[in-house]
């Protein structure tokens, strides 16, 4: 019996990892993707041909860059619709609206314009009942103190160069967004409850969660 059998998770499953950056999204989507034999929806950083300059000049690039990861996610959420389920993806595309999009434009990085027409894209591509939500979010949770020595550990010059300011004004967004995201069901994971890196072995603590999850909720335990 493998993994995924032996938690019960339905091979159709589309689990999305949430979380601040730095707070270990990559890490489990691959290790939870290993464990349940499932395809992996990764955030490509190294590819992205704004994301750099953005970190340079948040006003000159905010909007580009919100457009280009729209644009990608939908491309993934299509994918993995069109495969039928079975994925674990790095980050949701309610982050970028929820979060990013709208701390840039409250924080006079991207112009009023700008962001209505962001979100008026959004909207019509993804707040519809035509889009197919996830059947799980992972919301990844970690004291501040932590994430921020997680983002210098993993040590991308773009990232070191940007002020504690910024991952203190998303870290302090996510806290409240997450309380009030309704658009799937979550389950919470604390960063001290597990350890992939040293570990291994602690993904099956998380497959343990995500099968009690799914049992709570009667539309997620099918087989
Ligand atoms: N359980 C863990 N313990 C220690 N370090 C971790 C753990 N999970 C991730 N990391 C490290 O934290 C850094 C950020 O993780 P990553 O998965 O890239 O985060 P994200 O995708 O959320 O930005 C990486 O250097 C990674 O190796
Ligand atoms: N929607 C976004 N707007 C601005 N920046 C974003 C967005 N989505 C991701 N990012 C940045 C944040 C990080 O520097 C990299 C990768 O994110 P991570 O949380 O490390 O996977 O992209």
């Amino acid at each position: 019996m493998n993994l995924r059998e032996k938690y019960n998770i339905p091979q159709d499953a589309v689990i999305t990892i949430a979380g601040t950056v730095g707070v270990g999204k990559s890490t489990i989507t691959n290790a939870l993707a290993n464990a349940l034999q499932f395809r992996t929806s990764l955030e490509k950083v190294d590819n992205n041909p704004y994301l750099e300059k953005f970190y340079n000049d948040f006003s000159r690039w905010s909007f580009h860059l919100q457009i280009y990861f729209l644009a990608e996610r939908f491309k993934e959420q299509k994918r993995m619709f069109e495969y039928g389920g079975g994925f674990v993806q790095d980050r949701s595309i309610y982050e970028d609206t929820g979060i990013f999009a709208k701390m840039h434009y409250e924080k006079g990085t991207m112009s009023s314009v700008d962001y209505d027409t962001y979100t008026n894209l959004f909207q019509s591509m993804v707040m519809t009942p035509f889009f197919p939500h996830p059947d799980l979010m992972i919301y990844l949770e970690g004291s501040f103190d932590d994430v921020v020595g997680r983002i210098k550990e993993r040590g991308r010059p773009m990232e070191q160069q940007t002020p504690t300011v910024y991952w203190e004004e998303m870290y302090q967004r996510y806290t409240n967004w997450i309380d009030s995201f309704n658009a799937c069901p979550i389950l919470r994971l604390n960063i001290n409850e597990y350890d992939l890196v040293n570990d291994p072995s602690s993904v099956e603590l998380i497959l343990k969660r995500i099968e009690q999850k799914f049992h709570q909720i009667p539309s997620l335990s099918r087989s």
